[in-house]
């Protein structure tokens, strides 16, 4: 471990969590200092995440919590190499994707990541257990799915098959794109405030889907600004002003409320 938080430039923000983590040798993501600047209209530059650096052993449940504006988007799409970064190096699942071109990033993708998205992000016109069939279907490469009556019996929604998205409720449709994750089997799954939209009832199917599937070696990177769905993860990364700021094993809900509210707004001492 110690190599790659050197490698990593992180030795002492993961003090507490490298005393405490589990016996891993391998990292499913390590991010090296990584900055990305948007330029926008007019030129003006917007740095979104700057200089960060992070290693996350394989299986592990992570959250990355911070108010609105904190970087945590940016960091979850330069990580799973959906956009590149203007500096640093990124390894996900073994490949430095920083070395890659867009296609073959693309296609690394698509064999070894699953994305859950706040917005469910289904095709609308295709039926439920098509939705749950397309990524292996398009990808060559990508490993055998499991059985796509199974993972939605898992999910609750076994009956539900050959229904189209605008069909189903809210909850139902992140069921549908939580089985869609466990059909395919990838590696590395993102999931970008996934129970935001969601009632108690639904975002606790989600999270335990979502822990199982760490359990089962799948490492889970979940961005929130929940600080409820963070605390069931197995360590949370707290972020604000595009850094990392902190970063919790065993996660309690109170220490997150404490830690993103003093980082993102210190002013409030003084009230
Ligand atoms: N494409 C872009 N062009 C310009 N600025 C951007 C772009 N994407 C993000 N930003 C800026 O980068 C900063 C971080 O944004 P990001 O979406 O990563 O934050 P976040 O913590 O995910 O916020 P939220 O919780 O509201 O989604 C913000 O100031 C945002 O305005």
């Amino acid at each position: 471990m110690r190599v790659v938080l050197e490698a990593a430039g992180m030795e002492s923000m993961n003090s507490h969590w490298h005393d405490s983590a589990p016996a891993m040798t391998a990292y499913a993501i390590v991010l090296s200092h990584v900055t990305k600047t948007f330029r926008g209209t007019q030129g003006r530059e917007v740095t979104a995440i700057r200089d960060v650096s992070l290693a996350i052993p394989t299986g592990q449940f992570v959250a990355i919590v911070g108010e609105s504006g904190s970087g945590k988007s940016t960091l979850m799409h330069c990580a799973a190499g959906l956009t590149g970064p203007t500096a640093g190096a990124i390894d996900l699942a073994g490949t430095n994707l920083t070395m890659l071109s867009p296609a073959k990033r693309s296609r690394f993708r698509s064999q070894h990541v699953g994305f859950i998205f706040q917005d469910y992000n289904l095709v609308s016109s295709l039926t439920v257990a098509e939705n749950i069939e397309l990524p292996s279907r398009i990808t060559p490469g990508r490993r055998a799915s499991a059985d796509t009556g199974e993972v939605l019996r898992s999910v609750g929604l076994a009956d539900r098959a050959q229904h189209l998205p605008h069909e189903l409720s809210g909850g139902e449709q992140q069921r549908v794109a939580i089985a869609r994750v466990l059909a395919g089997q990838p590696s590395v799954i993102f999931a970008d405030e996934p129970t935001s939209a969601l009632d108690l009832g639904n975002s606790d199917l989600i999270l335990r889907h979502l822990h199982h599937l760490s359990r089962r070696g799948a490492t889970v990177v979940m961005v929130t600004h929940d600080v409820d769905a963070a605390s069931r993860a197995d360590r949370a990364v707290v972020m604000a002003h595009g850094g990392t700021v902190d970063d919790f094993p065993n996660p309690t809900r109170e220490q997150l409320i404490d830690r993103v509210m003093s980082a993102q707004w210190p002013q409030r001492q003084a009230l």
